[in-house]
């Protein structure tokens, strides 16, 4: 196998997301529910006859260098050759973006962890689920979740995850169209951090007493977010109409759960075209994992 096409690299919501605490080195301890849906980005992947990682599409405003996916690819070609002693061939990596960047929608992470997988197999590099998280977690906290490939119950910085049932339902996501930069809402005067830690059992006997699709817990980034960034405020209040509208991450996404897709088109045909906006269907499992 010489190369590997049309890879997802889905979005996530956090349907909640708690600061319950903060570490010494300035991370903060989070639990969060985190749900994978069908609307992302799609990359390929092509072998090189030499060693370079080059990203052959542009991505506005990240230089590859930067970027997620290149980096992500080169810890992994350098883990291969510590490993074997044997310098795996380069590739060509090309992408098509559709998820907003500062969005909430763990674009980045979700890019460099579909990377991470596909390349672990085009490499045959035999590097188990675990240990792709463990190399992916220094570049980008949600990244390990996209690994894992279900959805989860995180705590830690996002890292320690368990397996959880979420609502088979639809999304409609707004995206206000600025972008939040986390560090700036994580290190802000006015988030609390003194949330209550929840057991998961807490999360999953709301999901089988619920009669209606109003989210469990709440965003504590949030009333930061809106804060700083009144475009992020405007769109949750506008949402709040057809449900119980909030942000996902650190924004600037915000979301709402429906029923079903004939539920999603009518909150959509109603969306003042200001925004971008659009639905996905909540996925089970990462749509890589059966391509794999
Ligand atoms: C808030 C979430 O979106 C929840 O899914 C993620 O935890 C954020 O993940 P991310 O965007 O990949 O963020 P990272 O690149 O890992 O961190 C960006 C910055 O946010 C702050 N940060 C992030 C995660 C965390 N648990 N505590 C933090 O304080 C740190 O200042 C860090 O330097
Ligand atoms: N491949 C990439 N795609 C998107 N952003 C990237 C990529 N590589 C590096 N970045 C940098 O990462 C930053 C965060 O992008 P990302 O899309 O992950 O944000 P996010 O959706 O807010 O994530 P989160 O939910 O984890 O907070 C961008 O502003 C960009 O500078």
């Amino acid at each position: 196998m010489t190369s590997l096409k049309n890879c997802p690299a889905p979005a996530k919501l956090n349907l909640f997301l708690h600061v319950n605490g903060r570490r010494a080195d300035g991370y903060h301890l989070l639990q969060t529910v985190f749900q994978l849906l069908d609307h992302g980005d799609t990359l390929d992947f092509t072998l090189r006859d030499d060693a370079q990682i080059r990203r052959v599409s542009d991505i506005a405003g990240v230089p590859e260098e930067q970027d997620l996916i290149v980096r992500a690819a080169r810890l992994l070609q350098a883990e291969v050759l510590r490993r074997s002693g044997a310098l795996p061939r380069g590739v060509d990596i090309a992408i098509q973006k559709i998820l907003p960047m500062g969005g909430g929608l763990g674009g980045g992470s979700s890019d460099a962890a579909t990377t991470l997988m596909a390349l672990n197999k085009l490499w045959n590099a035999g590097l188990t689920r675990q240990q792709l998280m463990d190399l992916g977690l220094p570049l980008g906290a949600d990244i390990p979740f996209f690994i894992f490939g279900q959805n989860a119950f995180a705590e830690g910085v996002g890292e320690a995850l368990r397996p959880v049932r979420t609502p088979t339902c639809w999304y409609v996501v707004i995206e206000p169209g600025v972008a939040v930069p986390t560090a700036a809402i994580f290190s802000s005067g006015l988030l609390t951090r003194d949330t209550p830690p929840i057991i998961i059992t807490d999360f999953s006997s709301h999901l089988e007493n619920q009669t209606d699709l109003k989210g469990y817990g709440k965003n504590d980034l949030q009333h930061v977010a809106t804060s700083l960034f009144p475009p992020v405020a405007e769109a949750i209040e506008w949402l709040s109409a057809y449900g119980d509208a909030r942000m996902t991450g650190s924004g600037a996404c915000v979301f709402c759960a429906v029923a079903n897709e004939v539920d999603a088109d009518a909150v959509l045909s109603k969306m003042p075209n200001k925004w971008s906006s659009w639905k996905a269907k909540a996925l089970m499992q990462h749509p890589l994992t059966a391509m794999l």
